[in-house]
């Protein structure tokens, strides 16, 4: 009986739903209990014990449960909750996305200077890394749906304060109003979704957010552009039209309901049950139910010291080492320079040759849609390859292609073209280059091209570097390769796994504390990133700074590999277990993913057949 394992997880669960079925049913005839599912063990290694008189009926069980699994489709109710879940990774999207092309209307229209520039667009981020911090306790409180519903409702407002702001001063409020709704959403909506999920969908859908995070992302930079030819209040539009996803996921949460594992933890039991029967429809909601009340119950027993959460945590070794794993990948993902990407894209763009100002913003527009594209292939991976996997080619593929995209600004670096004095310093250049190198003046303004030869002189090399922008180069086609090759390896891994995962792997009591302290430190390293980007790039040069986050998803790579578990097609009750042994031992997981394994009943107990025990059967 060799299977693939996803089979396995589908037919094995179809099968205890039916041995749910049938132990009620024999309950009721008052006769003794066949069959028992255990309710805390792998799906994968899931132990059935079935009395010899069964046994032999376990082939009629399969094949029963196989017909019983053709027509158990999830529910539709739950792509539903997925899709007004994920409108929080929407606006995550859009309100960090939306920004860069308003600002170029806003800093003429408000005279904003540089200072007040990296003011608004940071302050997002540091109001969402505190927010985030600030959702664990709140999701804790009052639960999953009404952080959702916190969340839209700032959005909302945030949205309205933008549009409407008189003053710079009142935009910082609006900023800062954003931020603290994307903390929240952007811990909470991972966590709803995984815990509304069933095991065989859960990453699909969890992944759908950064999807949505990535379509925001996109859909900002097509509203930058559409507006950006409204000169005079076209900001207000672009900062405004936020309100509307924030109103629809508003609306649609007043009749969405509240995870059920939030409710049985709260000891709200028959609500808790209602939900789980409304969200997995036809099926059997016993094993589920009993699952995670046994899982809460046994985790009160385990960790039940006292202190606050995030005390417990770091005291339980397996927490401990969950929480270390979450946090290093929301580390390492921003580490890996995706917002340098997002935010200067436009820029490095510029630098393959299109030189045309008016396409900047536009430009930026394909940056971001290639980052959505290749995260639908994340969302198509991740059921089939596994986290792990995923991940892991991701990362790897991100620090080549990090390399390659260093290279390029390093060949263009060192292979300008010399121009002549009377070379016109804006693109394009008609005269054929002659007698000297162009660099741009750090100390006048880093936007001006001035003339020299950067390695004849001191004070140029000290206070000058290669203006991408401005000066023509033969090798941006390296840059630009550089740069599609690093999304479309990011996009489908690095960019959402880390919130897959981080949904994933705390057990329930730690998930909202935990959650709030990756999204803390994704937002943290996210802030600490973008605010440094262009002065690494000034004293490091581009190559250098790109060289840089390629070293640091080197780091993240070996950390991977090294700490991350395999957590597809668990249970979430489950997965803690995963974190059981030494940290730097969860990739030996690896080699047992794809290993079948049974439980059958062999001489009065459960016996083990894997691939290589296969003795021993009656
Ligand atoms: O997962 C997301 C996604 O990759 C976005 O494109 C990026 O801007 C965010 O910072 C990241 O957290």
């Amino acid at each position: 009986m060799s299977r693939k394992s996803s089979d396995n997880d589908y037919s094995l669960r179809s099968m205890s739903n039916l041995m749910g079925e049938r132990r009620k049913k024999v309950n009721d005839d008052g006769e003794r209990s066949l069959i028992k599912a255990p309710s805390n063990a792998s799906i994968n290694s899931q132990a059935v014990a079935v009395p010899a008189n069964e046994a032999a009926s376990t082939g009629d069980l399969e094949r029963e449960a196989r017909k019983q699994f053709q027509q158990d489709v999830t529910p539709a109710f739950v792509y539903v909750l997925a899709a007004f879940s994920a409108l929080g990774g929407f606006l995550f999207g859009y309100d960090t996305g939306v920004i860069s092309g308003a600002m170029l209307l806003l800093k003429r229209e408000m005279n904003l200077s540089a200072l007040w520039q990296e003011v608004l667009i940071s302050s997002t981020v540091a109001a969402a890394a505190l927010s985030a911090l600030a959702g664990g306790f709140l999701n804790g409180v009052f639960g999953r749906r009404v952080c959702i519903l916190l969340a839209s409702f700032i959005f909302t407002a945030g949205g309205i304060v933008l549009s409407a702001a008189p003053n710079k001063e009142v935009l910082l409020v609006g900023r800062l109003i954003v931020g603290l709704g994307l903390g929240i959403a952007s811990m909470t909506v991972p966590v709803y979704i995984a815990e509304a999920s069933p095991p065989h969908l859960r990453g699909q859908l969890v992944t759908v957010n950064t999807l949505f995070i990535t379509g925001g992302q996109f859909t900002a930079s097509i509203i930058d552009g559409a507006f950006s030819y409204l000169r005079h209040d076209g900001w207000r539009y672009m900062l405004g039209l936020s309100v509307v996803p924030a109103v629809l996921q508003f609306v649609g949460f007043l009749f969405l309901p509240e995870s059920p594992r939030w409710l049985i933890q709260k000891g709200l039991t028959q609500k808790a049950r209602r939900v789980l029967s409304q969200i997995r429809g036809n099926q059997n909601i016993d094993e589920e139910y009993d699952s995670i009340k046994n899982s809460i119950e046994e985790e009160e027993k385990d960790c039940g010291g006292a202190g606050p959460v995030i005390w417990r945590m770091l005291t339980y070794p397996p927490t401990r080492r969950a929480l270390l794993v979450g946090c290093g990948l929301q580390m390492f993902q921003q580490l890996s320079g995706i917002n340098t990407v997002m935010y200067y894209g436009a820029t490095i763009l510029q630098m393959s040759g299109v030189r045309d100002v008016k396409l900047a913003i536009w430009l930026a527009g394909v940056t971001a849609f290639t980052n959505f594209l290749f995260t639908l292939l994340g969302v198509w991976l991740v059921e089939r390859v596994g986290r792990r996997k995923l991940t892991l080619g991701s990362i790897i593929g991100t620090c080549l292609s990090l390399s390659l995209l260093a290279i390029g600004f390093l060949l263009s670096a060192h292979n300008t073209p010399l121009l002549s004095p009377s070379t016109p310093l804006t693109p394009p250049w008609s005269t054929p280059p002659a007698t000297d190198t162009c660099c741009v003046s750090r100390v006048s303004s880093t936007e001006k091209a001035a003339w020299g030869r950067c390695s004849n002189s001191t004070q140029l090399r000290v206070h000058t570097y290669w203006a991408y922008n401005y000066c023509p180069t033969s090798y941006s086609w390296v840059v630009l390769l550089g740069l599609v090759l690093y999304l479309a390896f990011f996009a489908p891994g690095m960019g959402p796994m880390p919130w897959t995962i981080n949904s994933e792997i705390y057990p329930l009591w730690a998930r909202s504390t935990g959650n709030a302290c990756s999204a803390g430190v994704n937002w943290t390293f996210n802030f600490l990133v973008s605010i440094t980007f262009l002065h690494v790039a000034q004293y490091l040069t581009y190559y250098g700074a790109f060289f840089l986050y390629s070293i640091l998803a080197l780091l993240g790579f070996f950390f991977i590999y090294g700490c991350l578990p395999e957590t597809k097609g668990r249970r979430l009750e489950e997965i803690e277990s995963l974190f059981d042994n030494q940290l730097c031992s969860c990739g030996a997981t690896d080699s047992d993913e794809d290993r079948q394994v049974e439980y059958i009943r062999v001489k009065g107990s459960n016996y083990h057949l894997s691939d290589n025990d296969a003795s021993d059967v009656e």
